[in-house]
């Protein structure tokens, strides 16, 4: 079946209660039994953002993505205007991963005039990202509550690649008592290692080239952990490493585990499944792009 795509709160709600009933018929289940799943996005899709429906597609009996580029979680020198947008392509990614149905709000939509409502994570008021990206997580938080309150999916597909969204989303799905399944996948890479990312396209090819550095230095550094004996001395030889490539500029490595809400952890070498992550302002000829990437130690 082709892709159905939605601009308005109340046509995606009505597609996706059809789309129960047909499958209710054709697999013989109770209405309270189909499953939907939901992978949220900003659109100018990857095989990043696909390796997410393909998940939601092998567990659910509906698939629902939604392209919305949020400005609610952007601060104003960042990119909301530049961001890239391509929907032709979005649209035969999505057609081709079999996906059923796209949500594809405006603004005026998602936060019609005398919205006021926001949601705001307290424990991510002060890790990294919400440090230099302030206000960023209210923005995620907000819009991924109302799209999940729209949707209303059996399970949410989100990246890895996104550490800390990961946590902010677990933590309001659980706070405010909302009955979805957070699948947290796994990030998807170019062969070089950089991970795939919407943002990469504003790099050239050598540019991006230069930034698989970031991924090699992570997994080196992963593999040499034994051999430190500090944190800080550690985290600065990452960094040392990744600023010898004069166009970048590093924002934060840390170390931090994710049970604890990404917090920095004093523990040396960190307990197993800590968070060694990084986030970096790559200077390309086009203009300044900020990179994120993570591994599980
Ligand atoms: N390489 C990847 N592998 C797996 N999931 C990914 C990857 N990149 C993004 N995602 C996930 O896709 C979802 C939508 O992300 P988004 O549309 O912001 O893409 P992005 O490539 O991360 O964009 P940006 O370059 O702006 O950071 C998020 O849950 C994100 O974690
Ligand atoms: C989850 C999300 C779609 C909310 O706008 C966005 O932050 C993203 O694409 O990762
Ligand atoms: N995937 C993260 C979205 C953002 O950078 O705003």
């Amino acid at each position: 079946m082709a892709l159905k795509t939605c601009k308005d709160i109340k046509s995606i709600k009505e597609e996706i209660h059809l789309k129960k009933l047909e499958i209710m018929k054709l697999k013989n289940k109770q209405y309270f039994e189909v499953t939907v799943g939901f992978v949220p996005t900003m659109g100018y899709l990857h095989q990043g953002h696909i390796s997410l429906v393909e998940k939601a597609k092998s567990m659910n009996d509906i698939v629902v993505a939604s392209i919305f580029i949020n400005p609610t979680q952007f601060n104003a020198n960042e990119d909301l205007s530049t961001y890239p947008v391509d929907l032709e392509s979005d649209s035969k990614l999505l057609n081709q991963a079999e996906t059923d149905l796209l949500f594809l709000p405006t603004p005026d939509i998602v936060y019609p005039k005398g919205f006021s409502t926001y949601v705001q994570v307290e424990s991510m008021s002060d890790v990294l990202e919400s440090k230099s990206r302030p206000g960023h997580f209210r923005g995620v938080a907000t819009v991924v509550t109302k799209l999940l309150l729209i949707v209303n999916p059996s399970n949410l597909y989100i990246g890895q690649k996104d550490a800390m969204q990961c946590i902010c989303i677990s933590r309001l799905v659980q706070d405010l008592n909302i009955d979805t399944n957070v699948h947290i996948c796994d990030t998807i890479r170019e062969n070089t290692g950089l991970a795939k990312s919407s943002r990469n396209s504003y790099l050239s090819q050598d540019e991006q080239q230069q930034a698989s550095k970031i991924y090699q230095i992570l997994t080196d550094f992963k593999n040499r952990i034994s051999s430190f004996n500090d944190r800080n001395h550690f985290i600065d030889e990452i960094t040392k490493l990744l600023e010898s490539n004069p166009n970048v500029k590093v924002e934060y490595v840390s170390l931090a585990s994710h049970e604890n809400g990404l917090e920095i952890l004093d523990q040396f070498p960190p307990p197993p499944k800590s968070n060694l992550s990084i986030a970096l302002f790559f200077n390309g000829l086009k203009r300044k792009t900020r990179l994120i990437d993570v591994i599980i130690l």
